[in-house]
């Protein structure tokens, strides 16, 4: 089946012109316990948020199922929904595209290549867009869900170097889209050195996340080379962060003059 590449030429298309996007994140199991769940997928959507990614550590698939149709219905549409999965368990025809994540900053083989087995013949009868992704968990300062149920031991926190020869394999196997994750509700957000150098040393789009919760963490992450910037906790705490982060980067785009 001929799936496209709509979702990875946008990114590539993007990261080209030098201009800055930005993914909410979505977690099924929380979207009941939040009072403003449709109301900020509804202005997510009303300020044209680049991409809505859902998933999380622990999700079941009656859940995911009931959010990506509540999000389709909400946002009518308009903003790519893309899966960000724990496991092979969570996989959807609801959505556009999934990351095909590669935990390659781990060594549990369940995560550079087991759920992916287990996954791949239901993503062969799909319509989803693959986005081979090498994922790579960095310390944030706290222990987060996704080191616990990995059970790997994240790339350290001040370790350029090992991001980036982690990701040069990454590149070398194939892979041509990277995500630095320091974990959802991380203190410490990636570092602009280890951002940087990544980017510098793959060239390709590159997703950064984990404890960006201000604006000002947006910026800096922006500014170290980043290209899509991923916000989980920093919207479910303060709903209006994802206007002002949207609008900053509205503005920075419109000033590159990108034709
Ligand atoms: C390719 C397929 C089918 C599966 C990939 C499986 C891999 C490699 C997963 C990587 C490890 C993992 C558990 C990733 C989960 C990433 C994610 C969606 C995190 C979102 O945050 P939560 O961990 O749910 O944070 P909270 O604790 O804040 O809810
Ligand atoms: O929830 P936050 O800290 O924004 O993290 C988002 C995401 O990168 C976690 O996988
Ligand atoms: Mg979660």
């Amino acid at each position: 089946m001929n799936k496209g590449s709509e979702l990875r030429d946008l990114l590539l298309q993007r990261k080209k012109e030098g201009s800055k996007s930005l993914a909410l994140l979505i977690d099924p199991e929380k979207m009941d316990q939040q009072t403003s769940f449709d109301e900020l997928i509804q202005s997510s959507s009303d300020f044209a948020i680049d991409f809505f990614f859902v998933g999380g550590s622990l999700v079941n698939r009656d859940k995911l199922t009931a959010c990506l149709q509540r999000i389709k219905r909400l946002a009518a549409g308009s903003v790519p929904i893309i899966l960000f999965p724990g496991s092979a368990m969570q996989l959807s025809e609801e959505a556009d595209g999934i990351l095909f994540l590669s935990l390659i900053s781990g060594r549990n083989p369940e995560l550079l290549i087991g759920q992916h087995v287990l996954a791949a013949p239901s993503l062969a009868k799909s319509a989803l867009e693959i986005i081979p992704t090498g994922y790579m968990l960095v310390n944030g300062g706290n222990a987060t869900s996704v080191e616990y149920i990995s059970q790997t031991i994240p790339i350290p926190h001040d370790k350029p170097d090992l991001a980036v020869a982690t990701a040069l394999a990454g590149k070398y196997l194939g892979l041509s889209v990277f995500y630095l994750d320091a974990g959802s509700g991380a203190e410490l957000p990636v570092s602009s050195e280890m951002i940087h150098a990544v980017n510098r040393h793959t060239g390709y789009p590159l997703i950064v996340g984990g404890g960006i919760n201000s604006l000002a963490r947006a910026k800096q992450a922006w500014k170290a080379g980043a290209d899509v910037l991923v916000i989980g906790n920093g919207a479910e705490k303060n709903p209006s962060l994802i206007a002002e982060v949207l609008h900053y980067a509205k503005c920075y785009n419109a000033s590159l003059n990108v034709n």
